[in-house]
């Protein structure tokens, strides 16, 4: 009997479908970040890394271009199980053209819908409204000077078109999330009319008309960022409210609430009054910190969540961390996989009987359950599913990272070529 056999019979003793748990796990599309491939550079060769979010370390290799970026996703997603999603930033638009933001296009970004095509891949996007000299007080969608507004509701529209050009082209639906910095330093004498104006903003961007086969509108909240420690004029309570009226989605990135706060238990809640919800997989350390996700208790308890309020369909999974203290690729790798662990470890829990067992009140039994299931043989059945899919067991994936670490990234110099 091998160590699968094994463990998936004492996943049946305890009444669940193994092979059911695969297949759905399979199925789940994962939008990894670009942006953990060059610490949040772009390609835009501009302004540096502003908007309250800081990428912390020295590690060698970053990409410096398309090339080198495509070739480091190639890498890592060769040593992830399943097929997934490329989360974009429009600060990564593939063009000779000095294009300004306001002005982008879907042709912008045709070498990327080529690259997808050719791997199997979906895409995602952002609009960028940082790193940029129309954001470098911070002040986007909600500035008090109408025409930088104006530039960032037109980024903003450009944003959508290229999204929905994506999902087009790709036949599947393109999530394109909004994401401002805006916020203030000090104690903010009107929190009003800053929340009036970004409000507005947004009324005008989604007034433009956008077929929602292909892409679904979101927006992300935030608690503060660094220099923005005061005010933050998008935060949880004004997106929800916004989303909620406007039938558009709410982005909840797990770094972006208070310590204790978590986002595992904000996912039912969203769920029962939107039909779908999006995420960004963060691992905050004491903030918004950005580390790679480790499979840690929250990470664990999101993917119970989403798997017991059958939502794998309704939650746009996507990762969020730029870490470049230590190897670029293996930080998606650990990352990648950590979520589909968190999810894996969902599926092979006989969740109707805890749930009866809480219905019941029968708190001993779900309790002594829930604690023995933490040694059950989850990682027998994840290394048969990287077996499935051809990828690495265990930490073997290391050796193929190593060696492009030095076949590869060894070889890059910090200039951008
Ligand atoms: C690159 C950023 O992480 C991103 O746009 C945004 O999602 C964020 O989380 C800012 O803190
Ligand atoms: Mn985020």
């Amino acid at each position: 009997m091998t160590r699968f056999e094994s463990a998936k019979e004492m996943y049946q003793n305890i009444g669940v479908d193994v092979d059911a748990a695969l297949k759905k796990l399979n199925n789940v599309k994962i939008s990894m970040h670009c942006w953990q491939g060059d610490d949040v550079a772009g390609f835009e060769n501009g302004s540096s890394l502003d908007g309250g979010i800081a990428a912390t370390g020295n590690y060698l290799g970053k990409a410096r271009n398309s090339a080198e970026l495509m070739a480091d996703l190639d890498k890592a997603f060769s040593l992830i199980p399943g097929k997934h999603k490329v989360n974009l930033h429009a600060s990564y638009a593939i063009t000779d053209e000095k294009v300004d933001r306001d002005k982008l296009e879907p042709k912008h970004f045709k070498a990327w819908v080529d690259y997808a095509k050719d791997r199997g891949l979906g895409l995602d996007f952002n609009p960028t409204l940082f790193s940029h000299p129309k954001a470098a007080n911070g002040l986007t969608l909600s500035s008090p000077d109408k025409k930088i507004r104006q530039f960032w509701i037109d980024h903003c529209k450009a944003s959508r078109k290229i999204a929905e050009y994506f999902g087009k082209e790709l036949r599947t639906t393109t999530l394109n999330n909004i994401w401002i910095p805006d916020g203030y330093k000090n104690a903010p004498a009107d929190r009003l009319s800053p929340r009036k104006r970004l409000k507005e903003s947004l009324d005008e961007i989604f007034t433009q008309k956008v077929d929602a086969k292909y892409i679904a509108d979101c927006v992300e909240s935030k608690v503060f960022g660094i220099g923005f420690e005061s005010y933050t004029v998008g935060s949880s309570e004004f997106y929800m409210n916004y989303a909620a009226k406007n039938n558009i989605m709410c982005l909840m990135d797990t770094g972006h609430y208070h310590p204790t706060e978590v986002v595992s238990d904000k996912i039912s809640a969203l769920l029962l009054f939107s039909e779908k919800l999006a995420l960004h997989i963060s691992h905050p350390v004491r903030w918004d910190s950005d580390h790679v996700l480790v499979l840690n208790d929250e990470l664990k308890e999101i993917g119970k969540e989403i798997v017991r309020s059958d939502a794998l369909d309704r939650v746009f999974i996507g990762l969020d961390f730029f870490d470049a203290s230590i190897n670029r690729i293996a930080a998606w790798v650990v990352g990648m996989r950590n979520m589909q662990k968190a999810l894996l470890e969902a599926l092979l829990a006989p969740n109707a009987k805890l749930a009866q067992l809480q219905e019941t009140e029968n708190f001993t039994e779900l309790m002594a359950l829930q604690e023995e299931l933490k040694t059950y043989p989850m990682g027998d059945i994840w290394d048969y599913f990287c077996k499935m899919n051809n990828v690495p067991e265990k930490q073997n994936w290391l050796i193929d990272v190593k060696n492009y670490e030095k076949n590869v990234l060894s070889k890059r110099t910090e200039q951008t070529i």
